[in-house]
């Protein structure tokens, strides 16, 4: 396959990035990748496993003469690198990211972005509960959807190429506006991890009171919340203040729906729970009939 960038720089070394550097390599999509990660720790292991081409102990020297630039730090750090990169930036190179959250990345990044410099947001919907360093793989992005969020003005050229780095590397890609992004994510993964990290805290409560059963009989649907509710604290926590308004608009409709299964089941009011029941459960078969895989939400959209 064709090499798409002849140098391309990573900021933050965990899960994305790793992802990042593999999958870009089985496909020979760049030349050399540099990356650069805050920590001496983090940079050393990356060394030691062979992640990335070159490791570099600044941004500004991880930026150096490079084509692209994807910053894959926590959304709540984006702002201070965009910043502490920008003056080393080279013209007409391409800065994105991999951020869960769109509105807010955008904010705090394009203000620092100099003049000829491009920017186009990006959001890869495929990850694990796994962080750092030793935890990326090539075949993360096969299959799955990557989000972009251009901004108006984005050049065609500019962002025909990154869309093709993506779909080589296995997604497919489509295109939102950040509102739009944020909404629908605050749907499909911020507020379920908020309700898995709610249920394993609950179950942790109740675990103290009848020892080790919750673990010894948990279901597969609680295992499911466990392995949700061990994701990175510090990126869950940014992903939130991030994304504040619309998580807290579906968190608000998620409530008013408890509360009216909770008052159905103190009540007795059984048809309400199977009328309920059986609306969800047309859903998921709705999805099958359609012949989506469920491991890869398309939002009824395709792919461009
Ligand atoms: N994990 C997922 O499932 C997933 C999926 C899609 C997108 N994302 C997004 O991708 C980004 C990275 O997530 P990840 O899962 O790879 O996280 P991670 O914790 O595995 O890696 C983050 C890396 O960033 C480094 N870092 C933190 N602050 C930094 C700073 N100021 N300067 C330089 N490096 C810094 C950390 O040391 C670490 O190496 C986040 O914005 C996240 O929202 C994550
Ligand atoms: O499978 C998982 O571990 C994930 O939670 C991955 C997941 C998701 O919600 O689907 C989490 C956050 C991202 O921004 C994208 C993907």
């Amino acid at each position: 396959m064709a090499q798409l960038y002849d140098r391309v720089a990573l900021i933050g070394l965990g899960l994305i990035a790793g992802s990042l550097f593999h999958a870009m390599k089985r496909a020979g999509l760049a030349g050399e990748v540099v990356g650069y990660a805050r920590s001496a720790e983090t940079r050393d292991v990356a060394r030691e496993i062979g992640l990335c081409d070159r490791i570099v102990d600044s941004a500004a020297e991880a930026v150096e003469g490079a084509d692209l630039v994807i910053l894959c730090v926590p959304v709540g750090a984006m702002g201070a690198v965009a910043a502490e990169i920008a003056p080393h930036l080279k013209q007409g190179a391409l800065v994105s990211d991999v951020g869960s959250t769109k509105g807010a990345v955008i904010e705090a990044v394009a203000p620092h972005l100099p003049d000829g410099v491009h920017f186009i947001p990006a959001h890869p919907l495929a990850g694990t509960e796994q962080s750092g360093p030793r935890s990326g793989f090539a075949e993360l992005f096969d299959n799955r959807w990557c989000l972009l969020t251009p901004l108006d003005g984005t050049d065609p050229e500019v962002l025909e190429r990154y869309k093709e780095l993506w779909r080589q590397m296995g997604s497919n890609v489509d295109e939102m506006d950040a509102p739009h992004h944020d909404l629908v994510l605050a749907v499909t993964s911020h507020t379920p991890h908020l309700i898995a990290y709610t249920m394993v805290g609950v179950a942790d409560d109740l675990g103290r009171v009848t020892d080790s059963e919750v673990v010894q009989y948990s279901a597969a649907g609680f295992r499911d919340f466990t392995r949700i509710a061990a994701s990175d604290p510090t990126m869950w926590r940014d992903v939130f203040l991030a994304n504040k308004d619309a998580t807290l608009e579906i968190l608000g409709r998620f409530t008013e729906e408890l509360f009216a299964l909770q008052r159905a089941i103190r009540t007795g009011d059984g048809e309400h729970l199977h009328d309920y029941f059986t609306r969800t459960r047309a859903i998921r078969r709705g999805i099958i009939e359609a012949g989506q895989d469920t491991d890869v939400p398309n939002f009824g959209r395709n792919a461009k």
